[in-house]
């Protein structure tokens, strides 16, 4: 069975005083959630050494929000996946909608980030998912397809090991809108399937999560998907309180 996964992305945002305050908040709340759902964070980079700090004892997983597609060398303003595990990151977050759409962020590049973080032994987090002009040209399913396919077909089986899914309906992020948990749950199993085509085990190890305006106040029910394994949380998970309450339902 696979144990659900509620991950918060802070994108660009905090101060040194609010990211001390929100993790330690945190930290204060994990302990009853220990052994019932894993939580994870990812932070500014600036400020992960800070988080690292606080969290070192295991209960909260921490990553960073994006790294280089090189290993390291004249690359002014990156950071290598090398440097993501030297500061004890878990987990990388690959292919955002936002470094897609914002940054140009190709399939291509995302299969080398990917490749390189399960390369590094670490988890990496791969976004997809469709705009409204997509969505409402009933391009969903291809456009999601494509993103994840893409990944199953260039990465060897071995650095899939650790993968997780996260389905991220682009008209759905910080917009208030979400998917239904009927819209979630149809997307989900489309992505179970393809990965079960691609190869069974891994299919039913792997972690799918939704992400798009999940709040405490909806968590529940969309999280009662059969493939929904946890959320991608943004917005919310600026609020340590709005965040435990979403950890919670997952677990
Ligand atoms: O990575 C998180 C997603 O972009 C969702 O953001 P949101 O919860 O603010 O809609």
């Amino acid at each position: 069975m696979r144990k659900q996964l509620v991950a918060g992305n802070w994108k660009m945002n905090g101060s040194r005083e609010s990211v001390a305050a929100l993790t330690e908040g945190l930290k204060s709340g994990a302990a009853e959630l220990a052994g019932k759902v894993d939580v994870a964070v990812f932070p500014s980079s600036i400020f992960v050494q800070r988080v690292a700090d606080t969290l070192s004892s295991g209960e909260i997983a921490w990553g960073v929000q994006n790294i280089c597609t090189e290993e390291k060398g004249a690359f002014t303003g990156e950071i290598s996946i090398s440097m993501a595990k030297d500061f004890g990151c878990e987990m990388i977050l690959v292919g955002h909608s936002e470094r897609r759409s914002l940054y140009g962020e190709t399939d291509a590049e995302v299969v080398t980030k990917v490749r390189h973080a399960g390369k590094a032994g670490l988890i990496p987090v791969l976004c997809v998912g469709e705009t409204l002009e997509e969505r409402e040209a009933d391009k969903t399913m291809e456009v999601v397809a494509r993103q994840v396919q893409v990944v199953l077909n260039e990465i060897q089986s071995e650095y899939l090991e650790k993968l997780v899914i996260a389905y991220e309906p682009v008209w759905a992020i910080g917009t208030g809108l979400t998917a239904s948990p009927e819209q979630a749950q149809e997307v989900h199993a489309a992505i179970r399937q393809l990965l079960t085509e691609h190869d069974a085990d891994m299919a039913a190890r792997t972690r799918i999560l939704y992400g798009g305006s999940v709040k405490g106040s909806n968590a529940a029910e969309i999280f009662t998907g059969a493939d929904v394994d946890g959320g991608l949380v943004g917005g919310a998970s600026l609020d340590v309180q709005d965040f435990l309450t979403i950890c919670r339902a997952a677990s």
